[in-house]
C-alpha cells in the first residue's frame, strides 16, 4: 500500500518544501489541480527536480485531448498524470497508450461518475493504472465519505490498482487502510495539519504493513 500527498492550496515553492519535509512518509506527491491552474505545468517541474525518491503526480484531471496533455505533463516531469473517469474510451484509451509509450501511469479519477461498478470494469479492461474513488471537496463538505465507493470498486476490478481519496486524515486513515486499497491519497489532512511532519508519519504508521 502506498501513501501519496495531495498538495492544493500552496504555490509552487512551497509545495516543494512541504514535500521535501514529509519525502521519507510519502511515495508519490501530487501537484494539485489548484496549483496546475495557478501555475501551469512548471509546478510539476519545479517539484519533480525538488524530491528525490518520491514519484510525481500531475492531477490534470483530463477531458479531452488527452493523448497530448498526458505527453504535455510527462515532458514536465510526472511519473503519473490524472484523467476523469467520465471521459470518452477514445480519451482513455489515448491517455493509457501515451503513458506507457513514456513508462509512466494513468490515475483515472472516478468524481462524478453515476454508476461505479459498470465504470470501473470498463476501465480496468481499457488498462488504466489506478481507479480512484473520490469524494470531491464539494461532496466532502456535505459530509460524504469515499469508504462505500472504495468497496465497490475494489470489488470488481480485475487488473487496476485501486486508491481512494478524499476528506482522508491522520484520525480516519486507519479505517480506510483496513479496506487494503493500493494507494491512499491525503491532502488536507497532512498539508493542512498544524504539524504536517507529524501528520505525515501518522499516516505513514497506518499503513505500515499492508
Ligand atoms: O483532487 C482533490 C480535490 O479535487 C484533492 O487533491 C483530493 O481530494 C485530496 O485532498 P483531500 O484529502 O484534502 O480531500
Amino acid at each position: 500500500m502506498k501513501l501519496q500527498l495531495a498538495i492544493d492550496l500552496l504555490d509552487q515553492k512551497e509545495a516543494a518544501k512541504l514535500a521535501q519535509e514529509v519525502e521519507e512518509f510519502i511515495d508519490i506527491v501530487e501537484i494539485g489541480t489548484p496549483i496546475v491552474i495557478n501555475e501551469g505545468l512548471s509546478a510539476v517541474e519545479y517539484m519533480s527536480k525538488s524530491v528525490n525518491n518520491t514519484q510525481v503526480l500531475a492531477d490534470l484531471k483530463i477531458m479531452d485531448a488527452a493523448g497530448y496533455e498526458v505527453n504535455q505533463a510527462v515532458k514536465f516531469g510526472a511519473d503519473i498524470v490524472t484523467i476523469l473517469g467520465v471521459a470518452e474510451d477514445a480519451s482513455i484509451k489515448g491517455a493509457v497508450e501515451e503513458a506507457h509509450k513514456h513508462g509512466k501511469e494513468l490515475l483515472v479519477d472516478m468524481i462524478a461518475v453515476q454508476d461505479l461498478e459498470k465504470r470501473a470494469k470498463e476501465l480496468d479492461a481499457l488498462g488504466a493504472d489506478y481507479i480512484a474513488v473520490h469524494t470531491g471537496y464539494d461532496l466532502q463538505a456535505e459530509g460524504v465519505s469515499p469508504l462505500e465507493s472504495l468497496r465497490t470498486v475494489k470489488s470488481v476490478i480485475k487488473n487496476s490498482k485501486v486508491a481512494v481519496a478524499g476528506g482522508i486524515t491522520p484520525e480516519t486513515i486507519q479505517s480506510v487502510a483496513d479496506e487494503n486499497p493500493d494507494l491512499i491519497i491525503v491532502g488536507g489532512g497532512i498539508a493542512n495539519a498544524d504539524d504536517p511532519v507529524e501528520a505525515a508519519k501518522q499516516c505513514r504508521a497506518a499503513i505500515e504493513g499492508k
